[in-house]
């Protein structure tokens, strides 16, 4: 009989779709538990081990699918700290459990309380802390370690979040100006991960691209994928935002909408997921003038996206954004023909460069003012 119900089980299991396989991930839910102490010894006052802590360190080149796959059971544990004894009454301490984990984690508890933000290479931090060891204070006998579930969450750090509703080009884009090797198709949704492509300029600097993928008109209601990508955004520096300058249509069942309105769209959408991100410096990119008509277009179109304002009372409501976005540059390309693909590369870099900058002298500033104020009237002078 059990291997009736077995069999049958196994006939109903489907395979999951190929979208679906070796699908990106991005979140990751762990119970960790620090060690034991060890137990003291009574006798002698000795005192037990403390048990080890578990860890997490930022590596580069770790994705979250290797943690899973090592820790299957979504458990991680140090060991318990040694018993006190005659010939050790200092017990030794447990054993660490280091979990490496991919630059850009951060670490919430189960009440969405951030624990940690491990945003740089060696970035390290205490996940479950370890019982101390059995002392007279306890009785000589050893605390448990701590014992937690913790969620972590990727968030990619890029330089550029590249934008877009599915089919504007944005993997072509990415391929053209970049060393990345993104999935092309002539139909939405090829890309289902955020994929990062490198540029790199003749002094060897280089700059980081994010393609956002997933973002469709009503995303901030949960439509298609939802916002689940757009929160890699919020580490970038730069927006990128890319239009199909003849419009975008995501089924027979949805509206047509023109270039300017994909524009309100999507400077919706990010408004809806966080209005902040509308002060970050943007450029946009009209795609696909290499076809036929797409000149007049951008003709009659440029004025309304060069002045959003103006145009703002036609868009239709539930595309309409409360605060329209302003963008430093609005380039029209063809990601195909790589036709301006180097002026958007000068672009980008002139545009990070200068807002480095004036984070610089921001920074600069707020120290100098900080400093005034420690120093108080007889100190040095603060230039
Ligand atoms: N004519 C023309 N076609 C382009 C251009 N850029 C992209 N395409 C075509 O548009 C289609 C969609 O391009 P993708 O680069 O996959 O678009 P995407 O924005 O990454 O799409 P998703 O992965 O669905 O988000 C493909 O058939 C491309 O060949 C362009 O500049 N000119």
């Amino acid at each position: 009989m059990v291997q009736l119900f077995s069999f049958l089980l196994k006939a109903t299991k489907k395979t999951p779709r190929a979208h679906m396989r070796n699908a990106f991930l991005d979140t990751l839910r762990l119970t960790v538990k620090g060690g034991h102490g060890g137990n003291g010894l009574p006798k002698y006052g000795g005192i037990g081990g403390q048990g080890g802590c578990v860890y997490l360190e930022a590596k580069e080149g770790t994705t979250l699918k290797q943690l899973a796959q090592r820790f299957k059971e979504k458990k991680a544990a140090a060991s318990s700290g040694e018993d006190s004894s005659k010939v050790r009454i200092l017990g030794r301490r447990g054993v660490d459990e280091k979990i490496e984990v991919p630059v850009g984690v951060q670490i919430y508890d189960d009440n969405g309380k951030l624990l940690a933000d491990l945003n740089e290479p060696g970035a390290r931090c205490i996940a479950a802390g370890g019982g101390i060891g059995g002392c007279t204070g306890t009785n000589f006998l050893g605390k448990p370690g701590e014992h937690k579930t913790i969620n972590l969450d990727l968030k990619l750090i890029a330089d550029v979040g590249l934008v877009g509703f599915p089919n504007a080009g944005k993997s072509t884009f990415l391929k053209a100006i970049s060393k990345a090797k993104p999935k092309i198709a002539s139909y939405p949704f090829t890309t289902i991960r955020p994929q990062v492509g490198t540029v790199e300029y003749p002094d060897l600097r280089s700059i980081t691209i994010a393609d956002l993928p997933g973002l469709i008109e009503g995303a901030h209601a949960n439509f298609g994928m939802g916002h689940k990508f757009l929160k890699h955004i919020e580490r970038t520096r730069l927006l990128l935002f890319m239009v199909d300058i003849f419009g975008f249509q995501l089924s027979p069942k949805h509206a047509r909408r023109n270039c300017l309105e994909n524009i309100y769209a999507l400077n919706k959408e990010l408004e809806m997921y966080d209005a902040t991100l509308l002060d970050k410096p943007c450029i946009l990119l009209l795609n696909k003038m290499d076809l036929e008509g797409s000149s007049e277009i951008l003709k009659t179109q440029k004025p309304f996206i060069k002045d959003l304002e103006s145009k703002l009372h036609e868009c239709p409501p539930e595309i309409r954004p409360d605060r329209v976005i302003r963008f430093e540059r609005i380039l029209s390309i063809s990601a195909q023909n790589s036709a301006r693909i180097q002026d958007v590369k000068k672009e980008l870099r002139r545009i990070l460069d200068e807002h480095a900058e004036k984070d610089t002298v921001a920074d600069g500033e707020e120290v100098k003012e900080l400093l005034r104020q420690r120093v108080g009237e007889r100190g040095p002078k603060v230039t």
